[in-house]
């Protein structure tokens, strides 16, 4: 058995990076003597996240295309090309033995070069509503690992294998108690904790919501933290108080899972998939602002199931004092959907996914 090269590539959201993260974590453990190279898109979040996790990264200079007619719209091809060159390159020399790409626009030229030159690709889709990246792939690819029925619409079916999003291992293995997170954060054990989650860039609509709502906060005698997004932290950290921790991302989300009792969460992909383990009462607050709407429905599918809370964005004025007072007051209900939302969790799902690319190794 030879020493394994991976090229993992994906990024834009951490929705797109941290799944690469899990897989290249569980290669490593199956295969410690492997070499990963990560490949993403240069001033996306990916550059600084990658090797936070202890692993290599190349930037392409490319971006997504947008609907308008702009500059920057202006540059794509010529983005497109330098890109595709530059994932020829890193192909060349690198010479991985296999390509896991996790969508986003990095991932086009990279997956495309290796494909080209015979080397096994797999695409992971965390959505129930398929990437444009990873549609413009599929053809090129061996597998194709999903984590929602119905894929076949966007994916030839005899490539695809359901094995759910991967999530952090630290996540999956949960090592953290309650009262560790409580002091990690410096938080009152006799008060309940309300964790909010805006997904990876944080989210504008939330992030209101919960100004406004800090006095109903006060008056239950709950205390939130609250990740409010890089973009937003300026206009709410002055919200900073005993009871309310404002964070522009969470670098410890076993500690914020752990330290919760109830969650308030965009549903992207990768939020769902974990909170699935994390096994706590969820109110989704969908974004209205994804492709295909595909926040709603992954969060549908968990209110049809009673796995969780879904508020649309429209309804919050009307109707989240009320359902927020009553899923606190009520430990059954906190208990029922806890319960519930367990049983949609894919724990192996890592496993499985490196579990297929171990299938298509030649050496
Ligand atoms: C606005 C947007 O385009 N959202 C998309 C993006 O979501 P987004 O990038 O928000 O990603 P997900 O909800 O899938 O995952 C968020 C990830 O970021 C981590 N995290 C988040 C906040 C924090 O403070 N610390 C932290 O570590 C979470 O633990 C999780 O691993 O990709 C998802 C997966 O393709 C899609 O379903 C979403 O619709």
């Amino acid at each position: 058995m030879g020493n394994y090269k991976f090229i993992l590539s994906g990024g834009g959201t951490g929705g797109h990076i941290y799944p690469a993260i899990a897989i290249a974590n569980e290669l490593k453990d199956m295969y410690p003597d492997a070499e990963f190279l990560f490949v993403g898109a240069k001033d996306r979040m990916e550059m600084e996240k990658v090797p936070q996790a202890g692993y290599k990264i190349e930037g392409l200079w490319i971006s997504g295309l947008q609907r308008k007619l702009t500059f920057k719209n202006m540059l794509f091809p010529i983005k497109l090309v330098s890109s595709l060159l530059k994932a020829r390159g890193i192909v060349k020399k690198f010479k991985p033995d296999a390509v896991i790409g996790t969508g986003g626009f990095a991932s086009g030229p990279l997956l495309r070069m290796a494909a080209g030159k015979d080397i096994p690709c797999v695409l992971q889709e965390q959505n129930s509503y398929a990437g444009v990246t990873n549609k413009l792939l599929a053809n090129k690819v061996k597998k194709i690992c999903v984590a929602y029925d119905g894929m076949d619409r966007f994916f030839p079916v005899d490539k695809i294998i359901k094995t759910g999003n991967p999530v952090r291992k630290d996540l999956v293995e949960m090592n953290v108690s309650k009262q560790e997170a409580l002091e990690f954060f410096g938080l009152n054990a006799e008060k309940p904790v309300l964790l909010v989650l805006g997904g990876s860039l944080g989210a504008r609509r939330v992030n209101v919501l919960i100004k406004e709502q800090l006095p109903l906060f006060k008056s239950l005698g709950i205390q939130v933290v609250w990740q409010c997004g890089k973009l937003y932290y300026d206009e709410y950290k002055n919200c900073q108080t005993d009871d309310v921790l404002v964070f522009d991302f969470l670098n410890k989300m076993d500690y914020a899972y752990a330290a919760a009792d109830v969650i308030i969460s965009r549903a992207g992909a990768g939020s769902v998939s974990e909170l699935s383990i994390v096994g706590k009462p969820v109110i989704f607050i969908p974004s209205p602002n994804v492709a295909e709407d595909h926040q709603t429905k992954n969060a549908l599918a968990y209110a049809d199931k009673n796995a969780a809370i879904l508020l649309r964005e429209k309804e919050l004025d009307l109707n989240f004092k009320t359902v927020f007072t009553d899923l606190l007051s009520s430990k059954e209900q906190q208990l029922k959907l806890s319960e519930n939302i367990k049983k949609q969790a894919f724990p192996n799902a890592t496993k499985n996914i490196a579990l297929e690319v171990e299938k298509l190794l030649k050496k």
